[in-house]
């Protein structure tokens, strides 16, 4: 059997959120860590989600990782690609949308990429190249604060064109509204007035259902989960994929300690942190001293842990408000603060883990890929959906600890979305 869909995901919570939303559209679908190292048995496999940790490194080096991955993903007989981007559209005018784009299109030889973050689940909506998170457009948004990429423009046509050589287009809502032909019509457009990608908008899942039909006519395309909704959808529209059911699968209790870790700054995130402070332990780490004597805070952190796991899930944050995390933007060192508190929470959760934790729950996706790495794993199955674009994850067993995981993407969850995921996490 070959694979029907191919992904490539720019970090690991957005890989998580994209398989999750295939599955629940009933593509038998698995998220591995990187290219597997070794042969992968992909009997009975619909989709593959390759995570990689490409958001926020070189262009250069995000551009070969995904062209790595989508050969190998085209060996396994994908058909088409979709390269995952977050919800968001987390870039700076360096990349790494616009090259990675860039670079899966030429090697496919494909004359238009579909390009479209919307993610009604969510409230990512697109309206006339304009990204909305909810009710604000992208520049008013939280976003405007991410210690990475702090996002200023709500037009991603602009934001895209920075980015990349080749024109883009915008297929503004009433061509998607008015179905199929227009939007191919609309398409073929662009691409004589000499564009070679095209800013889809999309406001209901509708849209992206007549986007992803569309889509699956080209050899790429590159969007968040609602894209890959609309693609899955076409699949099993088209009879390529049979649906499979994704409540079909029961698995064992996995048992162990809980634990969460958060490095995301992101609203959603702190609002989280707040409120499980009311229902368990929690170490609010100092960015400052976590930076300055990075080995002494992570002993203190597993010191003040071990301790407590027996007595039930604790919380770990690094996470902070805007005014401090711009704070620390001021610093010399600023281009690397963010890394180090990864890797300082990757030693966390590997002490953690050591200690007998066996569902861990990280809140951000370059703080998950760094702890995911830390604790070798290769890949994981689908569980349940705990909020939209946040699933359980488990560990595909024999390669990394046996464990449950949950990568939730920063801005991801309701308030109450750690005792959500732990309660589905037994
Ligand atoms: N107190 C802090 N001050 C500044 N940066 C921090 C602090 N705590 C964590 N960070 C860094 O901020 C970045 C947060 O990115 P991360 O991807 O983990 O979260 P996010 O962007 O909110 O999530 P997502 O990418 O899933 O939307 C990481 O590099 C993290 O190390
Ligand atoms: O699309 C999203 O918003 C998420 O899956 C994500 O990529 C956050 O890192």
């Amino acid at each position: 059997m070959t694979l029907a869909l191919g992904c490539i995901a720019d970090d690991y919570t957005g890989a998580s959120d994209l398989a999750n939303t295939l599955a629940r559209q009933g593509l038998r679908t698995v998220q591995t860590i990187g290219l597997p190292a070794t042969a992968f048995d992909l009997s009975g496999v619909d989709a593959v989600v390759v995570a990689l940790k490409s958001r926020s490194i070189p262009a250069a080096d995000a551009v070969a990782s995904s062209q790595a991955a989508a050969i190998w993903l085209r060996a396994q007989g994908a058909g088409h690609v979709l390269f995952k981007i977050c919800s968001t559209f987390d870039s700076t005018d360096a990349g790494n949308i616009g090259p990675v784009t860039d670079a899966l299109r030429a090697s496919s030889a494909c004359p238009m990429v579909v390009v479209t973050p919307a993610f009604p689940a969510t409230g990512r909506t697109v309206f006339q190249g304009n990204l909305f998170v909810w009710s604000v457009p992208l520049d008013e948004s939280p976003l405007k604060d991410h210690p990475l990429n702090p996002m200023h423009d709500a037009n991603l046509v602009r934001v895209l064109s920075r980015q990349t050589a080749t024109g883009v287009g915008l297929v503004p809502l009433q061509v998607v509204e008015a179905g199929v032909d227009a939007l191919r019509a609309r398409l073929a457009q662009v691409q004589a007035e000499g564009c070679g990608m095209a800013i889809v908008d999309a406001v209901f899942d509708r849209h992206l259902l007549t986007i992803g039909a569309v889509a699956l006519g080209y050899a790429v395309s590159t969007g968040a989960s609602g894209l890959g909704l609309g693609l899955a959808a076409a699949l099993i529209e088209s009879g390529r994929v049979t649906k499979a059911d994704p409540a079909a699968e029961t698995e064992a209790p996995m048992g162990g300690h809980a634990a969460i870790l958060a490095g995301s700054c992101s609203a959603a995130t702190l609002a989280q942190i707040d409120v499980f402070a009311g229902q368990g332990p929690v170490l609010r780490l100092d960015a400052e001293r976590l930076l300055a004597d990075s080995e002494g805070q992570v002993a203190e952190a597993l010191a003040w842990a071990r301790p407590r796991l027996g007595a039930g899930p604790l919380l770990i944050a690094s996470s902070a408000a805007p005014d401090q995390v711009a704070a620390l933007r001021g610093r010399p060192d600023a281009g690397s603060t963010g890394h180090k508190i990864e890797q300082a929470l990757a030693a966390i959760a590997e002490g953690l883990v050591q200690a007998g934790t066996r569902r861990l729950i990280v809140a951000g996706g370059e703080t998950s890929g760094a702890v995911v790495d830390r604790l070798g794993i290769s890949g994981f199955r689908i569980g349940p959906e705990i909020a939209a674009g946040v699933p359980v994850l488990r560990a595909l067993s024999g390669q990394g600890p046996d464990m449950l995981m949950a990568l939730k993407s920063g801005n991801f969850g309701g308030t109450d979305f750690f005792r959500d995921a732990l309660k589905l996490m037994p």
